[in-house]
């Protein structure tokens, strides 16, 4: 589905992605985990288009997305979820207008040939809220009105209201406290479950990683230094940095 091939990007002459190559198939979960400044954020900013790579392809389904035109149907399949939630919302928007706004511009009503009927629409809104375990009664409220939480939960539902193939989730849980964390968790496996959608999910906390994502590639000044399964990574991990990552990470919460 998704193929990145020797990707590398360099900023004013600094390298920092050098030959990234790394796939994820329909209804996979990837982890891509490094510290901080290791490239993660750029890898997704060139996903979606917003950073041009300096080398390489990014295939969708054998097609170069660096080629494709802009509104065609890789940015409704692609979709993303970034950290902060509260600066990823509209404050002037209702929750209503937020979810609504991707429904209508990606044209998902029942009927393509017609536009979206109002009642529809809020219907529509109000079983995205659902999916996420919010009920109508955020539809009216604007972000400032809702916990840091229940905002990803909204910039969730928005990313799942175009019905994407592949969610990038570029480190959805730091600015949530670990309750809620342990929580989002839950949710984000329920939603894999139901709906038919990837994952890219990028963290710098190894055990986040290991808890939700089947393969993880781990990567290190721009360069992919393993790619390991979850249970791999601990038990018999490849490379130095990723056994600095695993002594780096705190005694965590067990999510089970
Ligand atoms: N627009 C830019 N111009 C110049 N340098 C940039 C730009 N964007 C990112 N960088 C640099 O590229 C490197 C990788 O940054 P990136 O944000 O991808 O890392 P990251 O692994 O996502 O880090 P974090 O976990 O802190 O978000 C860093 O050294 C950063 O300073």
């Amino acid at each position: 589905m998704l193929q990145i091939n020797n990707l590398s990007k360099a900023f004013r002459g600094k390298q920092v992605l050098r030959d990234i190559r790394f796939s994820v198939a329909p209804g996979e979960i990837v982890g891509l985990i490094g510290m901080s400044g290791s490239g993660k954020s750029t890898i997704a900013k060139c996903m979606l288009g917003l950073e041009k790579p300096t080398e390489g392809e990014i295939l969708w389904n054998g097609r170069s997305l660096l080629t494709w035109n802009q509104k065609s149907s890789w940015r409704q399949a692609i979709q993303i979820v970034f950290q902060d939630p509260r600066a990823s919302l509209n404050p002037r928007w209702t929750i209503q207008r937020s979810l609504a706004e991707p429904l209508i511009n990606f044209n998902m009503a029942s009927d393509k040939r017609s536009k979206w009927q109002p009642k529809e629409l809020d219907t529509r809104v109000q079983q995205l809220l659902l999916e996420v375990g919010l009920d109508e009664r955020f539809m009216q409220r604007y972000p400032d009105e809702l916990s840091t939480g229940q905002c990803q939960r909204v910039c969730i539902a928005r990313a799942l209201a175009p019905g994407p193939k592949l969610i990038v989730l570029d480190e959805p849980l730091s600015a949530l406290d670990v309750t809620i964390q342990a929580q989002m968790l839950v949710l984000l496996k329920e939603l894999h479950a139901t709906q038919q959608v990837s994952y890219l999910f990028i963290s710098h906390d190894i055990a986040v990683v290991s808890e939700l994502c089947e393969r993880v590639l781990v990567i290190d000044k721009g360069i992919i230094v393993e790619d390991n399964t979850a249970q791999g990574l601990i038990y018999d991990t490849k490379h130095a940095y990723t056994r600095k990552l695993l002594a780096d990470t705190p005694s965590y919460p067990n999510f089970d």
